[in-house]
């Protein structure tokens, strides 16, 4: 084992200190109070790097409007560790921003507490993607304190607004193309996740997605539904009227026009599907305690997540959501749906369309209550060369961690910078995840094994390594 390997396997509890400093900020970037927090959170990255020895500098992108309010955005991180001009240049990506947590959605503990059992720690953040990120300091910190000499140059680029759309981070890559990140000569990112518990992967392709509100605006305040139930049009059923026109319970989108975008299906595209090492039980157990994937045959569901679009229906802000029985018209709701998209969907054509259909549906409604439709966000699909050197010296960094050969994926979230970086930058991305399939990112109690986190680190120094050896 190397010297940078074994420092890694003997300071696993530093490496849990440092993660749980991490997941306590509480760095929700969808959330305008806990705004400052992401920002408190891109100071403790920056204090680390410099740490570490990284010459560090915070991008103010600016400010969006969130809740009515201006708010600034928090800073992007870039960060250099290297500047020999003999050796490559690897961009890494990572993003320290996380989704909501609320102890009442159904954690077993404060999410923003970082708790250990056995090999697993639970916290929001912990694989999405703070356990990544941190992932990186470690390996860092591996070849500082062993004196051992980077085999590349390092350039980091740590956003806090990749959960909430990747606001302002698109145009400072396309800038920095030509200065910060001109001499990048690959880019990875370690922010998805294995498709089984078993194997690690090696991701080539993410689904973009788009982003919509369906905004439907009746009365100045809420009613009372027994004085005015009758009497006037109600938001919450025009919202629950359209969102029910968007796609079918077996998962087909019913906006006309999307599906029709989709490249065809080739027999050997088939084929790579019915090949892979999956297991329709294995996935469902990860996720439930019964039957609940639309298909039971393994291609079919690899497809239905890697290389179909999807809608999924997200919630109706404004409605009332609490326990016992209010009876209330709520005055104005927000209904939440996004679309993943697929290699072929153009984000404009695909905001036209679902702009066309719910017009259309609307005036089926006759509702005299205002609807507007907005898209939030929308980032295309990417998909990348997965044998170019760089998931090569990847693949070759598993082989010597784990034994096995990876997985090759692709990914049915989105991170939507990926494919800036490829066409600003004009070189190849590797996606290469540290967490396993049940980590649970996005969902209650999600988690990270110490095991992968480690691996994982170890992993990010072999890649390195290997990267210098290929001319
Ligand atoms: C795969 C990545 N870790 C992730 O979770 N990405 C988000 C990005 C997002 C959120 N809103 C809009 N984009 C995702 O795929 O949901
Ligand atoms: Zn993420
Ligand atoms: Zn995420």
């Amino acid at each position: 084992m190397s010297a940078v390997s074994e420092y890694i396997e003997q300071h696993q509890q530093e490496f849990i200190s440092r993660l749980r400093e991490a997941v306590e900020i509480a760095s929700v970037s969808g959330e305008i109070e806990r705004r400052p927090q992401v920002i408190k959170m891109g100071h403790w990255l920056k204090a680390q790097l410099e740490g570490l020895g990284g010459h560090v500098r915070m991008i103010d992108i600016g400010t969006q409007q969130l809740e009515g309010h201006t708010v600034a955005l928090p800073p992007v991180i870039l960060a250099q560790v290297g500047r020999d001009a003999s050796k490559k240049t690897i961009t890494i990506y990572g993003h320290y921003d996380v989704q909501p947590a609320e102890l009442s959605d159904g954690w077993h503990s404060d999410p923003f507490q970082l708790t250990v059992e056995g090999d697993v720690m639970r916290g929001r953040g912990s694989t999405d993607d703070k356990g990544p990120v941190v992932g990186w300091l470690n390996t860092l910190s591996a070849y500082t304190h062993t004196n051992t000499p980077l085999p590349v140059n390092l350039k980091f680029v740590f956003e806090g607004m990749e959960e909430s759309g990747s606001e302002g981070l698109d145009e400072l890559v396309v800038k920095e193309s030509t200065g910060f990140l001109k001499d990048t000569d690959a880019v990875c990112i370690s922010d998805n996740y294995w498709l089984t518990n078993r194997k690690p992967a090696l991701t080539y392709g993410l689904r973009g997605v788009s982003y919509f509100e369906i905004c439907v605006k009746g009365p100045r305040a809420d009613l009372h539904s027994g004085v005015f139930g009758g009497t006037v049009h109600e938001p919450m059923t025009d919202v629950v009227k359209l969102m029910s026109t968007l796609v079918d319970t077996d998962g087909k989108i019913t906006i006309p026009g999307l599906n029709e975008m989709v490249e065809p299906l080739s027999k050997e595209e088939l084929k790579r599907y019915e090949d892979m090492d999956f297991d329709v039980k294995e996935y469902q157990d990860t996720i439930a305690d019964h039957p609940i994937t639309i298909s039971d045959d393994k291609a079919k569901v690899l497809m239905g997540r890697m290389r179909y679009p999807s809608l999924s229906l997200h919630g109706i802000e404004g409605a009332f959501s609490g326990s016992g029985a209010k009876t209330v018209i709520p005055c104005g709701v927000k209904g939440k749906f996004s679309i993943r998209l697929v290699p072929n969907m153009d984000v404009d054509k695909v905001e036209k369309l679902v702009q066309k259909h719910l017009q259309s549906e609307q005036k089926k409604l006759n509702t005299r209550n205002v609807v507007e439709v907005v898209q939030l966000s929308g980032g295309p699909a990417w998909v990348a060369d997965p044998n170019h050197w760089n998931f090569l010296a990847a693949a070759k960094a598993i082989k010597t961690v784990f034994g096995v050969e990876p997985d090759r994926t692709r990914e049915g979230g989105s991170i939507p910078v990926t494919l800036t970086f490829d066409e600003s930058l004009k070189v190849n991305v590797c996606l290469l995840p540290m967490g396993r399939a049940d980590d649970g990112a996005h969902s209650t109690n999600e988690k990270l094994n110490i095991s992968n986190y480690i691996q994982g680190s170890k992993v990010f120094a072999e890649y390195l390594e290997n990267i210098a050896m290929h001319d």
